[in-house]
């Protein structure tokens, strides 16, 4: 039986071979493993994995010269578990070896590499001072390379080092922000979001069971600011759940209807919905063959690659691998189109997402405009405080990167623009 410590150090080596290994998402990987822990034990086991998953690249770069040759893929993680520790968490290296070696030897695969994982470890403890300088963890090539060619090497480099930097919390304010801000002792960031240091605990801030604020990043918060939704507008919010953004659509006094496929999520949207005492129709279907309105106003959150998100989301980029996001790339397409026949002449579209790759945003903005002629850009919607006018390409997009604000802990990547109908 694992000891304290060593109980979520294993479970967290466990969800590093799920992501690396198998492939999976965290956030489909964690129910399964840590249902049996204990809930202090269940967040650690969470953290550890976060932080290895965050800096693998760098752990490697430790471990080469300690490695003649590559172990098994759990010894692996086991290793790159105890170096992120000892190096980037600044654990004290003995509890840290001690456990990856009970690790180890727990299970028959790995016992016999037990002593391989001591030396090791205790060598990259002896070499600890040379973590500050090893390179800052670099995206896998897959998505290291489109990005290149999009945005350039140093802007690439300026992401990675905000992925690495990790994300601060940003509430939005059902209400007034500033006197949030001064509630929770957060900043007020120039878009209207207000921000708290990373880890702070979302349950115990004020007006939190009042439903005053949802936690939401300043990134995320922006396309429902650009849609400009206003009282007794009639607004649809497509592919909604969890629910940030109709939340803001709704604290705005629109009237809107909700739709998204997933079941649960839905489940999500309709509980957040209440905790903050607001009001929408929700209805659970397929967006592509939603049939109503038609509109003044509709948000389309297209489902996406998420490659905005990867600062908070490390084991992104180590699950996948990019062979899904054509498939995305064609319903997104889908769903420009069928959402603009749900608008009424005149009426306005947000489309965003939250993802760094240019076929989910400036392409399908190109695209879309080709597709329907009269269609337009609105690029006063993007006249909104906070938004600084460098940030909006030539077809007038907004694309926000995770290094922007970099001095203020950064934003998510995102992609919006605001299409009108013609008349
Ligand atoms: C980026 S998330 C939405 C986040 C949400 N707008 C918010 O602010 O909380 C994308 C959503 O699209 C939903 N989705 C994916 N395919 C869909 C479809 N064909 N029809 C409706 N919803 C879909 C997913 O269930 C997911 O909730």
């Amino acid at each position: 039986m694992a000891g304290d410590a060593t109980r979520p150090r294993k479970v967290a080596v466990d969800l590093m071979g799920d992501v690396i290994e198998d492939r999976r998402l965290l956030s489909e990987a964690l129910p399964r493993r840590v249902d049996r822990l204990a809930p202090e034990d269940r967040a650690r086991a969470q953290r550890l994995a976060v932080m290895a998953l965050r800096v693998a690249d760098r752990a490697d770069r430790m471990l080469g010269p300690h490695l003649t040759r590559r172990p098994s893929p759990r010894v692996m993680n086991i290793l790159r578990l105890g170096t992120a520790e000892i190096c980037e968490a600044g654990e004290a290296a003995h509890g840290v070896v001690n456990s990856a070696v009970e690790i180890a030897r727990a299970d028959k695969k790995t016992a016999g590499l037990a002593g391989l994982v001591n030396a090791v470890l205790r060598k990259v403890a002896e070499d600890a001072g040379k973590w500050p300088g090893l390179p800052v963890p670099r995206l896998p090539k897959w998505l290291r390379k489109p990005l290149v060619d999009d945005y350039g090497k140093a802007a690439v480099e300026a992401m990675e080092a905000a992925h690495y930097a990790g994300a601060p919390l940003d509430l939005t304010a059902k209400g007034d922000p500033a006197a949030l801000a001064a509630a929770v002792g957060g900043e007020l960031l120039p878009t209207g979001s207000v921000r708290l240091a990373a880890g702070a605990q979302v349950t115990a801030l004020p007006g939190f069971q009042a439903g005053d604020w949802w936690v939401q990043d300043a990134a995320a918060a922006l396309p429902a600011q650009v849609l400009g939704a206003g009282p007794g507008e009639a607004v649809l919010d497509l592919c909604a759940a969890p629910g940030g953004k109709t939340m803001q659509l709704a604290a705005a006094g629109a009237d809107v209807t909700a739709v998204d496929i997933s079941e649960g999520r839905m489940a999500r949207l309709a509980e957040n919905l209440a905790r903050a005492g607001l009001a929408a129709d929700t209805v659970t279907a397929d967006a592509l063959t939603f049939e109503g309105g038609p509109y003044d106003a509709i948000l389309l959150d297209a489902p996406c690659s998420a490659t905005g998100t990867i600062r908070r989301h490390p084991d992104l980029p180590h699950a996948k691998d990019g062979s899904e996001f054509p498939g995305l790339f064609a319903l997104q397409e889908k769903l420009i189109d069928h959402a603009l026949g749900l608008l009424r002449p005149g009426g306005r579209l947000v489309f965003c997402t939250c993802s760094l790759l240019i076929d989910e945003g400036e392409e399908q903005l190109r695209d879309a405009l080709a597709r329907h002629p009269g269609l337009a850009v609105d690029r006063a919607a993007l006249a909104r405080p906070g938004i600084e006018p460098g940030w909006i390409g030539p077809e007038g997009g907004l694309r926000l990167r995770p290094d922007y604000w970099a001095d203020r802990g950064g934003m998510d990547g995102f992609f919006i623009a605001c299409l009108v109908k013609p008349a």
